[in-house]
Parts: C-alpha cells; sequence; structure tokens
C-alpha cells in the first residue's frame, strides 16, 4: 500500500506558445507551456509520448499493485470510447457532477473494458487464470483530488495494493494543497520539420505557470533520477518523430 508520504507524479506533455503579454507593465509576448487544445491534445498522435505514457504509468512498483492516474471529467472524456478506462491502472476522474450520469458512464465503460479484456486475455491462452498480480484496470468517481488520494487508499489492500500516484491531466492545479513530495515527468514536444523552422502549435490550456519554478522550491531532476522514477532509461535527449521531436525531463519539489 502506498504510504501518503510516497510521491504524487504530475505527467504531462507540453509545448512552448508564444502568447500575448497579460502584464500592461510588460507588453512583450511571454512562452507558455500549452497542454491541450479543444478539449484534446494540441499535436496529431505522438508514439514515442504516447507509448512513454502507457509503460510508466501502468509500470506498478511491485507485483500485487496497480497504479492510480487521477483526472479531470474533460481528460477522461478526452480518451477514445474504446480504450477508456485506460487498462491496468486504476482511474480517479474528478468531477463535480451530482446527478450520477458521469459515474454511470463511467460504470458502463469500465464493464466493457473488463468484457473486451477479459475476451483478449482468453483468446491469448485458452483457460487463461487471470493472473492475481498482474495490474487491474478499475475507475471511481470523485468529487475532489483529495477524495481520490482518500478513497484510493481505502481501495489500496481490498482488491490489489496501490502502487503508484499520477495526476495525468485536468487538475494540476489542485496538487499545491497536497502534503506529498511532488514530481513532475514532462514530455517536451517541439514541432520542426527537418531543417525548417519551429511551427507552434495551437493551444487553448497551459501547464500552471508557477510549477518548475525554483523559487518555489521545484528542482531539474537527473536523467538518471527520472530514469528511477519510471523504471526504463530516459536519457533527455530529443527524440525525432516525424516533424515533432520529444524529450523526456523531470522535475521535484520536496515537502
Ligand atoms: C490519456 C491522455 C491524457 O493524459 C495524457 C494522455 C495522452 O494520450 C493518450 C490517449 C489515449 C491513450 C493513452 C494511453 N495510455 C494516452 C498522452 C499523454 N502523454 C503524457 N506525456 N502525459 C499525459 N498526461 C498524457
Amino acid at each position: 500500500m502506498a504510504p501518503t508520504s510516497s510521491p504524487l507524479t504530475l505527467i504531462v506533455a507540453t509545448t512552448p506558445v508564444r502568447v500575448a503579454s497579460q502584464d500592461p507593465a510588460n507588453p512583450e509576448p511571454v512562452t507558455r507551456l500549452g497542454i491541450g487544445l479543444n478539449g484534446t491534445l494540441p499535436w496529431p498522435r505522438i508514439k514515442a509520448d504516447m507509448s512513454f505514457f502507457a509503460r510508466v504509468t501502468s509500470r506498478a512498483p511491485e507485483p500485487g499493485t496497480t497504479n492510480a492516474i487521477i483526472m479531470g471529467r474533460k481528460t477522461y472524456d478526452s480518451v477514445p470510447k474504446h480504450l477508456r478506462p485506460l487498462g491496468k491502472r486504476i482511474s480517479a476522474i474528478i468531477t463535480r457532477d451530482t446527478t450520477g450520469s458521469v459515474r454511470k458512464g463511467v460504470e458502463e465503460d469500465l464493464k466493457k473494458r473488463k468484457e473486451k479484456m477479459a475476451a483478449l486475455a482468453a483468446a491469448k491462452t485458452a483457460g487463461n487464470v487471470e493472473q492475481k498480480d498482474e495490474p487491474i484496470t478499475d475507475a471511481i468517481v470523485v468529487p475532489s483530488l483529495d477524495s481520490a488520494l482518500e478513497e484510493l487508499q481505502e481501495i489500496s489492500g481490498s482488491v490489489q495494493a496501490l502502487g503508484k500516484l499520477f495526476v495525468i491531466g485536468g487538475e494540476f492545479g489542485d496538487v499545491d494543497g497536497v502534503k506529498r513530495p511532488l514530481r513532475i515527468v514532462m514530455t517536451n514536444v517541439v514541432r520542426k520539420p527537418e531543417g525548417g523552422e519551429e511551427v507552434p502549435f495551437e493551444c487553448d490550456t497551459f501547464w500552471p505557470l508557477d510549477y518548475m519554478d525554483e523559487r518555489n522550491g521545484w528542482r531539474s531532476a537527473s536523467p538518471q533520477e527520472l530514469s528511477e522514477w519510471v523504471g526504463e532509461e530516459v536519457t533527455g535527449e530529443w527524440i525525432r518523430e516525424g516533424d515533432v521531436e520529444v524529450q523526456m525531463v523531470g522535475y521535484e519539489k520536496l515537502d
């Protein structure tokens, strides 16, 4: 069971965007980190990032544990219906919807997802006996980040022990009040055709400005530290995929 002192990791992909200054005293445009456009990612599928995200958020710290991914309802809805809730992780979806329609939708998605995964597993190995130590797929609907953390601790031990905790979208700003060490695993995304100029992505949703700022107690992690956090080698080198380059970096804020 993950102790309450275990870190909360924010995992995100961002891209630099020049936006008009909001400060009349300083009219110069500022660079912000874009994370979304029209309720989804600002770029077409980037395989290197998607597979990194899937591996890192699914990789449980030890057999018999399952990681949790905490997100806002809009982030949950941004995942293609046939893929949600994301497999081999416990999704905690934050919504203030009290009508129960979000909860009902998630329960229906989970039922279909489990049926599909069971059918795939059965097709793979006849008489498949579900490996009790394998990560499970589950989903809970909660009203806040704090209630997500509380409810996830309660789940831990009933069906599976809780592994790592990730915030994957929507409620990044809410972690300020969380009394845990905070980590950021960030994929930097830049669109830069070979030998050409950078072509910024259009974004309408941005990463909180004061995160990663040294003045707020954040520090950059080395590639070695980041590799230990995620359980695979991360070099911090830029990786080219078509017109896009990606680089995985880490930051940490000790409470
Ligand atoms: C799930 C959405 C929202 O958050 C994220 C998503 C994402 O896209 C998908 C879409 C469908 C399935 C999967 C999977 N598995 C990923 C990629 C992400 N990449 C980074 N680096 N960080 C995040 N927070 C990400």
